[in-house]
């Protein structure tokens, strides 16, 4: 039997659902919000698709000085390890970087020092094309005049600049112990949003996050930023959902490889320890790949491209947790920029292996119709 043909044992009813999907993309560039997205405060939806349009999801990191903008930019987005943030020079204008990968990001930095309210400074210019402000606080150090800074800030975007998300991370988490981030964090959050309250602004769109580079945190929160950005975003959720309750996945993440970023999940709720292994088996199969890998066909489709229906030519990884093997992780290779990573919980997956492959496959046909990828 060929390697990705449906077994007999295919939950039919669930196959049917996934393949209803396919029948509704031509939708997926519009997707109708589901309720709560409607009534959403956050902006979604507004980058257009990933490579083939010239605008990027464009995020702006702000901040006081040495809270760790430059430090986020680097481990993030261009692969620096964490350790060598300490070498890093405090910048001293507003710079600007972009990651090449499955969507082309861009990331400026906005330096403490600099009064953007001053009319030295073109707001239009600096504020016009971002997605996100991502404001940075140094948990570890006195935070009272941030706090002033950041509600000047959100105010005077909710003003001005109503779509753009705030995103307020509360970083350097790693120094502090278990009790006292979490009553940093919460003293933070309350404070602003009773400000916020007082002075009308209730809808405004801030969320909080707890970060550090030197674990997972600002990878997932980073992920969740730009996923707000997405307009395929219910898309993708919805077609995860239905993948996991074809195959009994218990969590699905479809993950940016070279960023490490994941662009969507199933909405199942989720713990820090699923997206940290998931993210773990990426970095094995990177590195394995680069040892035994070979030149993947080309994502436009135009030249050389040997892909059979299903990308055959896919790489693809299945490894247990455990000793005793209860836990497996199954990794498949989308395209050459994004991968998709289940978790499953079951005695023995590889009997179902036919019916994992078939199905994945069809999310990866859905997927290439979301992305228009041929
Ligand atoms: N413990 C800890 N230190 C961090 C973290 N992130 C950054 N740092 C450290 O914070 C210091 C300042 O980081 P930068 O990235 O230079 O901060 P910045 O906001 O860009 O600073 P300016 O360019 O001066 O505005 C560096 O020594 C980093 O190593 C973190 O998550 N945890």
């Amino acid at each position: 039997m060929p390697r990705n043909a449906p077994s007999k044992d295919i939950d039919t009813s669930n196959n049917e659902r996934l393949m209803r999907y396919l029948q509704d993309l031509h939708q997926a560039d519009h997707p109708d919000p589901s309720p709560e997205h409607a009534a959403s405060r956050f902006h979604t939806g507004r980058v257009p698709n990933g490579r083939q349009s010239g605008n990027k999801p464009r995020l702006m990191l702000m901040g006081q000085r040495r809270s760790g903008k430059s430090s986020i930019s680097g481990v993030v987005f261009h692969k620096l390890p964490p350790s060598e943030t300490l070498y890093l020079e405090t910048t001293t204008q507003i710079s600007q970087s972009s990651m090449h990968s499955f969507m082309d990001f861009q990331i400026a930095e906005l330096p403490g020092h600099i009064d953007f309210f001053s009319p030295d400074f073109d707001q239009a210019d600096i504020f016009g094309n971002i997605g996100a402000v991502i404001w940075i606080i140094d948990a570890q150090d006195q935070y009272l005049d941030a706090l002033t800074q950041l509600l000047n800030t959100i105010t005077y975007l909710a003003q001005e600049w109503p779509n753009i998300n705030v995103e307020v991370f509360v970083h350097k988490v790693d120094g502090l112990s278990e009790d006292f981030k979490n009553d940093t964090f919460r003293d933070i959050r309350q404070r602003i949003q009773d400000e916020l309250s007082d002075l009308g602004y209730d809808n405004a769109p801030v969320s909080f996050h707890q970060t550090s580079i030197y674990d997972h945190s600002i990878f997932e929160a980073i992920s969740k930023v730009i996923q707000k950005l997405l307009p395929q975003l219910p898309t993708l959720e919805s077609l995860l959902n239905s993948l996991c309750s074809s195959c009994r996945i218990q969590k699905a993440y479809l993950f940016d490889i070279l960023s490490k970023i994941y662009i969507a999940s199933d909405t199942s709720p989720q713990d820090t320890t699923s997206y940290e292994v998931c993210s773990d088996l990426i970095d094995v199969v990177v590195d394995v790949g680069e040892i035994y890998g070979w030149a993947r066909p080309p994502v436009d489709g135009k030249t050389g491209d040997q892909r059979t229906e299903f990308n055959n030519h896919a790489c693809e990884s299945m490894v247990t947790m455990e000793k005793k093997g209860h836990k497996y992780l199954y990794l498949r290779e989308m395209n050459s920029y994004l991968a998709l990573v289940c978790i499953m919980s079951d005695d023995n997956p590889m009997e179902r292996k036919v019916l994992i492959d078939y199905n994945v496959g069809v999310f990866q046909e859905a997927l290439s119709k979301v992305f228009q990828w041929k």
